[in-house]
């Protein structure tokens, strides 16, 4: 039987030809941790084995993002005893603060996440490293704590669902927008537990990058794992890191429960309305909404090609009086590109406060937290109700272009007419 990309994936890992809806125990490639779940791992593990330990510390990574640099005394608190922990089991894909950026960044930057791996993480956005072809997907702290333990974990084989997006994408039209489209049009429980396969020509031209924020937002239709199929755009990717891998996708005449046919040649900006990340609307019918906040960054739009299209907005402009423009790079490394290319630059004299990679934001953490009833607009990927902050506050959700236009002009706004 031909298989899809995630029954090629489970069942390579679990050594067995496998079928959608079995329960399998698969061999794991790669467990990641951050600052907050990791301590929850440590401590399921520490009761279950009486010490801390993992099968395989080279399967192992643990990333601080979440609360960095440490905001709180609780989060020193957290960040000091996975420190110990990384010290102590020998990870060597441990990234303390300053060394690394937003987990699911670094995993497919760092190319831990490779085609056709099995990978599990302690944070829902995982399904990020499906961008280059691999089965990724959030789990709970117990579950990784088993993983942890034997380097194992079940899975029910999911149904897989092909979506085909053609057309080229009109000027000031991202991926983001076509990701919130999708998600507009499937609503948030769409795929539940399904792994869902981007295919088509759309897909085929759009870089790591842009494929990152697909995969990342597959999980606000409750996927299980979204998937890019490794083609030559990702071979290339792996290439200029001087490794070498195959492609890897779906074999000819695999069965998908669904196909969804997606045509964006004629896709505007999109714009998901508080509080739900499936509301979502063209920008003209918000257009003028006045806000208090911007944010560009996190894990779903804070790489290079993205603050390059939001700088092509704020060069030689300002962001509106009375407006917060707050733009973090996904990672120190995204951080240092846009250094070296004065885009940073860029964002800075336009007003925009610039700091170094966190997720802060983007979950109300620190670094730009909404007091009541303050509006956002942001490049992240959830809206719902205080996700940035006062139960109060709204967020709106758009691509980084959609992002410095409304910043610009201190309501949301068509960033169309600045490209
Ligand atoms: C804190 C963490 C567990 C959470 C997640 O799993 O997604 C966060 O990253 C988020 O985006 O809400
Ligand atoms: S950037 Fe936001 S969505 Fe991504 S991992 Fe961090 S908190 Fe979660």
């Amino acid at each position: 039987m031909p298989k899809t990309m995630a029954e090629k994936i489970l069942g390579r890992a679990s050594g067995k030809d496998v079928s959608p809806g079995e329960i399998v125990e698969a061999n794991v490639d790669l467990a990641m941790v951050h600052d907050l779940t990791g301590p929850h791992v440590v401590e399921v593990v520490e009761e279950i084995a009486g010490e801390v330990r993992v099968w395989d510390p080279d399967k192992v990574a643990i990333i601080f993002d979440h609360h960095v640099p440490a905001d709180k005394i609780r989060a020193a608190e957290l960040q000091a005893i996975m420190r110990k922990v990384a010290r102590k089991l020998g990870i060597k894909k441990f990234h303390d603060v300053g060394r690394g950026g937003i987990c699911h960044q670094v995993l497919v930057e760092e190319r831990y996440a490779r085609p056709g791996m099995l990978i599990v993480g302690a944070d829902s956005h995982t399904v990020t490293s499906g961008a280059v072809g691999a089965f990724a997907t959030g789990i709970g702290a117990s579950d990784m704590a088993m993983v942890w333990l034997t380097g194992k974990l079940w899975f029910k084989v999911p149904e897989s669902i092909k979506v085909n997006v053609t057309g080229e994408l009109p000027k000031g039209v991202y991926a983001k927008d076509v990701i919130l489209h999708i998600i507009g049009t499937v609503t948030v429980d769409g795929a539940t537990y399904k792994a869902v396969e981007y295919h088509g020509d759309t897909i085929k031209r759009m870089n790591i990058a842009d494929r990152m924020t697909l995969a990342n937002m597959s999980v606000e239709m409750g996927a299980k794992a979204g998937m890019v199929p490794a083609d030559e755009v990702t071979v290339k990717f792996f290439e200029e890191a001087g490794i070498s891998v195959k492609p890897f996708g779906p074999d000819p005449g695999a069965q998908y429960e669904d196909v969804w046919e997606f045509d964006v040649s004629k896709l505007e900006p999109q714009v998901a309305v508080p509080h739900s990340v499936d509301n979502v609307v063209a920008v003209g019918e918000v257009e003028g909404t006045p806000i208090d906040q911007a944010f560009i960054g996190s894990c779903t739009n804070g790489r290079y090609e993205d603050f390059v299209e939001a700088a092509k907005i704020l060069k030689g402009r300002k962001v509106a009086p009375g407006v917060r423009c707050i733009a973090i790079p996904a990672s120190l490394k995204q951080y240092m590109r846009l250094l070296k290319e004065g885009i940073i630059d860029i964002l800075t004299e336009a007003g925009c406060f610039v700091a170094h990679s966190t997720c802060g934001p983007c979950l109300g953490g620190h670094l730009g937290v909404l007091g009541p009833g303050e509006v956002a607009i942001s490049s992240s990927n959830r809206n719902f109700k205080g996700r940035m902050g006062h139960p109060e506050s709204k967020v709106y959700l758009a691509s980084p272009a959609t992002v410095a236009a409304s910043a610009v002009e201190g309501k949301i706004a068509d960033p169309r007419k600045y490209l």
